[in-house]
């Protein structure tokens, strides 16, 4: 099974994104990626990773992550966030994580998490290869 991701990155968090992508990136590029438009277009310039982009997270694009979450079309969400910098659509982040929860859908925010998920995924994805 392609495992169906979801990768967002706040301003401050975005170099973050792009090291940690660059780690998983062999895993990534088997994965079907959607991102939130800037994030999205630094894993494609800077990583070369495959992504549907969507709007920027201000302009709903964390909603449109939301929605196809609540679709059933997301297995997982790589959300890093910012805890120091208020963000004009913060009711939309709370939204997307809260629909993570809702959904029961795994949501790393932060590097740590995000590390033990992907780790855990491509263990997954290898296992799967290999039988
Ligand atoms: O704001 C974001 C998530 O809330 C991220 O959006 P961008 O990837 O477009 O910067």
């Amino acid at each position: 099974m392609k495992f169906r991701i979801a990768l967002i990155a706040h301003d401050k968090k975005k170099d973050d994104m792009i090291t940690l992508a660059g780690e998983y990136k062999a895993f990534l590029s088997g994965c079907a990626l959607v991102a939130t438009g800037t994030t999205g277009g630094r894993l494609i310039a800077e990583v070369g990773l495959e992504v549907d982009r969507k709007h920027s997270g201000p302009f709903g694009g964390d909603l449109q992550i939301g929605a196809m979450l609540v679709e059933g079309l997301i297995d997982c969400v790589i959300f890093l966030r910012d805890p120091m910098t208020p963000q004009p659509h913060e009711p939309d982040i709370n939204a997307l994580v809260r629909a993570c929860d809702v959904h029961n859908t795994p949501c790393a925010t932060n590097v740590s998490s995000a590390h033990l998920v992907l780790s855990q995924l491509q263990l997954q994805a290898a296992q799967k290869t290999t039988i």
